[in-house]
């Protein structure tokens, strides 16, 4: 039976926040941390999951008492997001067919609906799969000056979200081979498909919000006031 293991990357600085502490670290609903009410989440939906969380060396914001897991380690983040994703990778005794969900600290409002389906899809697709919503929005072309330049085709165009969801072995390789050829990626199916494999996309819900810029905390804070009244089972 393979393992279910949740790498999140928490190692950011925050800095498009402009915050005097690292997002992850400001106060959401009933003032619990950003990360406190992301991996309440995950341990709602995958209690016996073998948590990896990335951290910044120095990070002194940090509490285990916002950890529900009670299988977990923390790793040292790296300087970008990749990397602080393979030093998880490279501290796992995992297991080359286990299963391994990565999601960002900063997407709290994550939901167990979304959670699962996932899940689901990352276990049962040989290449791995992650949450995405397609593009609804006319996508414009900005030119140095922030003008529009022109207006790029949007079907197929999807925002890729988290988690995302491989076998170990493969997400291993496929972020190794990504650093081998110095190659910047910014979520793990970019390193997958630079592999040649196709990760299958999940259509996850439009709240799913990454906490990025000032004014995503009042809109995470009242997507999570709304989820909490609209969900009698829970998150
Ligand atoms: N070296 C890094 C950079 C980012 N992250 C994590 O990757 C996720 C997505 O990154 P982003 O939203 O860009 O967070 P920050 O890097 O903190 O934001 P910024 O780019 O504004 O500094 C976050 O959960 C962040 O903590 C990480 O673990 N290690
Ligand atoms: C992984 C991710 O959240 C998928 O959209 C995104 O790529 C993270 O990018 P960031 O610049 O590190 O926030």
């Amino acid at each position: 039976m393979s393992q279910t293991w949740l790498v999140v990357p928490a190692a950011g600085q925050g800095r498009r926040m402009g915050a005097d502490k690292p997002k992850q670290y400001l106060p959401l609903a009933d003032q619990q941390p950003v990360l406190a009410h992301t991996l309440a989440r995950l341990h709602r939906a995958f209690p016996n999951a073998r948590l990896v969380l990335c951290l910044d060396v120095d990070d002194h914001w940090f509490s285990p008492r916002w950890v529900p897991f009670t299988d977990w380690q923390r790793v040292a983040g790296g300087s970008e997001r990749m990397d602080s994703v393979l030093n998880a990778l490279h501290a796992m005794a995992a297991q080359d067919g286990d299963v391994v969900l990565v999601h960002d600290v900063a997407r709290p409002c994550i939901t167990q609906g979304d959670l699962q389906a996932l899940h689901h899809a990352a276990a049962t697709h040989p290449a791995g799969a992650l949450l995405a919503m397609p593009v609804a929005d006319t996508m414009k072309r900005a030119d140095k000056n922030c003008l529009s330049a022109r207006t790029e085709p949007r079907d197929g165009l999807w925002h890729a979200l988290t988690p995302q969801g491989f076998r170990y072995a493969l997400l291993r390789r496929a972020l190794e081979t990504a650093r081998q050829l110095q190659t910047l990626v910014t979520d793990e199916a970019s390193a997958v498909e630079a592999l040649g494999e196709s990760p299958q996309l999940v259509s996850g819900r439009r709240d799913n919000l990454k906490i990025t810029h000032p004014d995503d905390l009042a809109l995470a804070a009242a997507i999570m006031a709304s989820q909490a009244a609209n969900t009698p089972d829970g998150l």
